[in-house]
């Protein structure tokens, strides 16, 4: 499989020069050359196959460049009932009665993995075939990373201990809640540098970009990327949406829906990959909370990305995000991959302008693609969790919450709402004893970690503050 820039450049390589490359040069996103389906008979094969080898046939198209036996090994290592503490990897859990036709509302735990985030699920799998890329390359990777609270960790805890990875990751200052600030900056380990920024997640982002765009200084730091502009990212969550379907059990072509909580649009993007694969999605509902742009789009068909000084901090912090970076690759896809109409309108959002569809052709490839829409805020999402709470006997975190909110809006008799489950309650215990009276419980292995000693740095919202920190912390290249 060759990749392409959702910008125009044609030959980005394979998938390991992807992996490692994060950007396209042209700044653009990588995306695969064409994207291939999966027919009914096949799907039906995948059902009883564990979700490592699962893992394997639905990535395998799109992996063309690492020797089967290889592949299948990276990923046998990465989803072990150990690091995901259950045998299923991402159980798919009933909210009450279902129907005999699978119809009802269901919670897709993909939050069971170290860091207790939905982020856990594709981040193992690039620490394992990062070292397996870089090992066989000779070479090493400084990653650059951008996190609302938690990519952070995830990212952080897979790269511990890899001796060719260093992590470079910003996050907003002052704006993730306790328990995400403690497990990054709590770490000591000396491939790990925490930068906390003065200014809110999208600045972040756009620092990432920027470093990523100066070619020379990119090359000769090693430059890589974990967020989800990074295409092994997006890859490896649609895994869980074929698991999550076919753990329904479902007649052949029967569609479920999904309720996703987004904010740099990467969760719900792989959905649609999967939907785009083949596999039999309804809907794809994107839960905004405040921060509603994502949701003004699907409901008006006007996508105006929103400053840093008007993303509102709530209390579901991780998706406090004004400016979707994997937005760039559905409009991509909208367009019939046309790079030349995708830049024109990236152009636009970088200059902080509308870019309207509602008329347009484009908008109808927008309706047919399946997406709606919601927003939920502060009172919906403790209400949802005392709801849920009261009813089910479970607790959700407030991200879920958004999720579980939206989706219930969107049911259809018989068909199944799969609402995904981005992260555990403990992360985000204020709100969730605000909502139920009570604190969720934590694994034993956190206990505390608020009091353990930080190691970060706080810098201004700057990219030569930036450059200059990574190249007074990290070996630059030799020149050739
Ligand atoms: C807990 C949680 N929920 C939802 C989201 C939004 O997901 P995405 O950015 O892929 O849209 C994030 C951050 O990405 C998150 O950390
Ligand atoms: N919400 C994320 C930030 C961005 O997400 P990503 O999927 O692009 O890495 C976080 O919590 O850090």
């Amino acid at each position: 499989m060759k990749y392409v820039s959702t910008r125009g450049a044609r030959d980005l390589g394979s998938f390991s020069d992807v992996l490692l490359s994060g950007l396209a040069p042209d700044g653009g996103l990588a995306m695969p050359e064409s994207i291939p389906t999966v027919t009914p008979a096949q799907l039906e094969a995948w059902r009883a196959l564990s979700y490592a080898d699962l893992a394997y046939e639905v990535m395998r198209p799109f992996i063309t460049d690492i020797p089967e036996g290889d592949l299948r090994r990276l990923l046998r290592d990465t989803y072990t009932e150990d690091a995901f503490h259950s045998p299923e990897i991402t159980p798919l859990t009933p909210l009450g009665e279902t129907g005999p036709d699978g119809g009802g509302l269901y919670l897709l735990e993909l939050s069971n993995g170290p860091s207790l985030a939905f982020k856990d699920m594709a981040m193992q799998f690039l620490g394992q075939v990062f070292e397996y890329v870089l090992e066989a390359r000779g070479e090493r990777l400084n990653i650059l990373g951008a996190t609302s609270g938690d990519t952070g960790s995830a990212a952080e805890y897979a790269m511990l201990g890899k001796a060719r990875v260093n992590v470079v990751m910003l996050s907003p200052h002052g704006r993730m809640s306790a328990f995400q600030q403690a497990q990054m900056f709590s770490l000591q380990e000396e491939n790990i540098f925490n930068l906390a920024v003065e200014g809110v997640f999208d600045d972040c982002q756009d620092l990432v970009k920027a470093v990523n765009a100066d070619a020379d200084f990119k090359a000769r730091y090693d430059i890589g990327a974990v967020n989800s502009i990074n295409w092994a990212r997006v890859l490896a969550q649609a895994v869980y949406y074929f698991r999550a379907y076919l753990a329904l059990n479902l007649p052949a072509g029967a569609e479920a829906d999904f309720s996703v909580p987004s904010g740099n649009f990467g969760n719900v993007f792989a959905g649609y990959l999967a939907k785009r694969m083949g596999l039999p999605i309804g809907q794809l509902i994107v839960a905004s909370n405040e921060n509603d742009v994502l949701h003004d789009f699907f409901s008006g068909g006007t996508y105006h990305v929103r400053p840093a000084d008007r993303v509102a901090v709530t209390s579901s912090p991780s998706m406090d995000i004004g400016k979707a970076s994997n937005f760039e690759r559905y409009l991509y896809l909208i367009a019939g991959a046309d790079a030349v109409q995708t830049r024109g309108w990236w152009d636009e959002v970088g200059q902080s302008r509308p870019v309207a569809l509602h008329g347009t052709p484009h908008w109808d490839a927008v309706q047919a693609s399946g997406f709606r829409s919601g927003r939920s805020t502060h009172a919906d999402r403790l209400r949802t969790i005392r709801t849920i709470f009261d009813t089910y006997g479970r607790l959700i975190d407030p991200h879920t919450a958004d999720g579980v909110l939206v989706g219930q809006a969107y049911r259809r008799p018989g068909v199944p709402m799969i609402c995904l489950e981005t992260a555990l309650p403990a992360k985000f215990e204020e709100t969730v004893q605000a909502a139920v009276g009570q604190t969720p419980e934590r694994p034993a292995r956190f206990d505390g970690i608020e009091q353990a000693p930080k190691r970060f740095q706080v810098i201004p919202n700057d990219v030569q503050t930036l450059k200059d920190f990574i190249a007074a912390n990290l070996t630059a290249k030799e020149p050739a």
